[in-house]
């Protein structure tokens, strides 16, 4: 098992619990669909699960990082080294060029050579693009980026919140095709918030978040 997330929750001061004794399990490769109604604590796992909010009870285990072990060190390592994330605002940064914010993760996760970023550049299509900066491409264009920086550090697990939010139904179908085949190629698991059902289909399972609890 790659992923373990067990009997989690989580209350925000001054609110009713988000999260309430929420557990998940994700092995090498899975890909997971995660639905719910608006407010119901997707992003808030997603969150807990890359190690940048903290929960109140429960445990998560990544390969073989305890969460509740980590000091601050090891949590920036977590996710520089194993976990990545795309967001539905793609998040890139404005100031450098495409390949530039390509390779940008790579470095800091500091094991994949020009090579992959050429390939994964050349998968996502966007050979002709690298220098352009990302005020100047389309929203699936930048998302295509997002996604390449993400698995340029090739992580365990790449969590994706609303990726094609912000895309028509064309972009956003090629981007999630492209996202499945990379996240399938480069044998990272997949753990996807998304409001539709016609995405979380595409996955190999789904589950369903109500009043912070599975259902
Ligand atoms: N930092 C925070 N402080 C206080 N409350 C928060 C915080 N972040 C989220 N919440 C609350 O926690 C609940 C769950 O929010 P969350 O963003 O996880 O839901 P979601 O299912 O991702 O929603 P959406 O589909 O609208 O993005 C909401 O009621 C929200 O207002």
């Amino acid at each position: 098992m790659l992923l373990s997330v067990d009997r989690i929750s989580k209350t925000y001061p001054g609110s009713r619990p988000v999260l309430q004794n929420v557990s998940i399990t994700l092995g090498q490769g899975d890909t997971l669909a995660l639905t719910g109604e608006s407010g119901s604590g997707k992003s808030t796992l997603l969150n807990l699960v890359a190690a940048l909010d903290e929960f109140d009870e429960g445990e998560i285990t990544l390969g073989t990082k305890t969460y509740s072990m980590l000091n601050d060190a090891g949590r920036a390592e977590l996710r520089r080294k194993q976990v990545a994330l795309v967001f539905q605002q793609f998040n890139l940064i404005p100031s450098l060029t495409v390949k530039q914010n390509l390779s940008f993760h790579a470095r800091l996760g500091n094991k994949n050579g020009p090579e992959w970023i050429a390939h994964l550049t050349e998968r996502l299509g966007l050979e002709a693009l690298v220098s352009r900066y990302p005020e100047q491409l389309s929203g699936g264009q930048q998302q295509r980026v997002a996604i390449g920086r993400a698995l340029a550090l090739k992580p365990a697990l790449l969590l994706a919140d609303e990726p094609t939010g912000n895309l028509d139904d064309t972009a956003s179908n090629a981007v999630m095709t492209l996202m499945l085949d990379l996240v399938r190629e480069t044998g990272a698991a997949l753990l996807l918030v998304t409001h539709s059902n016609a995405i979380a289909a595409q996955l190999d399972h789904r589950i369903h978040l109500a009043g912070g609890r599975i259902t």
